[in-house]
């Protein structure tokens, strides 16, 4: 689907999410065409996740337009909308049923549903469903109950689902958090085949860690207290002072064969 041609797939303008006292976002101007895969970075409540959510029709603005694939948002039933935008997150992990198959969890997408329950597959899902299942490494796991999974296993399972449908747009927010060393190179070197693939959808990847973006990503948002401290391509943006910041303390930055190290300066 997404990725041939270079069109809009996110669109902000003067976006502000207020609850309350509180500007959740503020200001934001952001486009993703479909062939950029985007990393979001920024300290915890930055409004990353507020970010996201916007992104995948999870929530509208207080302020403001975003239209999402062409539609906007307020002018667009979102439940035809949501189906073409992947999302792994984890509030939906905790959705999903742990006693549920992996390969159902997977399966199952299409559907909308949590569960494998009453609905019909045709030969072509389950074709799909195992050729992502083998792309994320879980076809081992595929008859075994999600919630005996390991947090990595489970990871790569929720992002198998959330490509289940095609999407034009994949967001994954925070897919890194709780992987130990192996599990977060691994998923890395599977992030960075997806972000290399012309056919995939565009991305949107949030992260607290430098060190996790994937080679292959474009370009970088970096977000604190709900505003845009820097936005465009990786490399103009992910440097010493942007970042030092975004974090709000002296960092030295590094780049190395693709890889990103972040630590404070001495
Ligand atoms: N409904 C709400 N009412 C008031 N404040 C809220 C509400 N939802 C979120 N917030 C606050 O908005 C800020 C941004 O939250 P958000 O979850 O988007 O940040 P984040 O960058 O994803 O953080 P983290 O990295 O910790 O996940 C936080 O300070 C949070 O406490």
């Amino acid at each position: 689907m997404g990725g041939v041609s270079s069109e809009p797939v996110v669109e902000m303008h003067g976006v502000d999410v207020v609850r309350g006292q509180s500007h959740l976002l503020r200001g934001i101007d952001w486009t993703v065409l479909s062939d950029q895969r985007w990393v979001v970075l920024g300290p915890n409540g930055a409004g990353k996740t507020t970010l996201l959510q916007l992104a995948g029709a999870h929530l509208h603005p207080t302020r403001g337009e975003v239209a999402l694939l062409g539609e906007t948002l307020g002018a667009v039933d979102v439940f035809e909308l949501r189906p073409r935008i992947g999302l792994t997150s984890a509030a939906l992990a905790q959705r999903l049923q742990g006693g549920e198959r992996a390969g159902d969890v997977v399966l199952s997408a299409g559907y909308a549903v949590v569960g494998r329950g009453r609905e019909r597959y045709d030969v072509d899902d389950l074709t799909r469903a195992a050729a992502l299942m083998h792309q994320w490494g879980v076809t081992p796991m595929a008859h075994r109950p999600f919630g005996t999974l390991s947090e990595g296993e489970r990871k790569r399972v929720q992002i198998a689902r959330a490509l289940m449908p095609d999407p034009e747009l994949l967001l994954l927010d925070e897919p890194g958090a709780g992987l130990d060393l192996g599990g977060r190179e691994d998923l890395v070197s599977r992030l960075t085949d997806l972000a290399r693939s012309p056919s995939a959808p565009a991305q949107v990847l949030v992260t607290h860690h430098v060190e996790e973006i994937p080679p292959g990503y474009t370009h970088a948002l970096l977000l604190r207290d709900g505003g845009v401290v820097a936005a465009g391509p990786l490399e103009q943006v992910v440097g010493q002072e942007a970042l030092s910041e975004t974090f709000g303390l002296a960092l030295s930055v590094q780049r190395s064969q693709g890889r990103w190290t972040a630590r404070r300066a001495a």
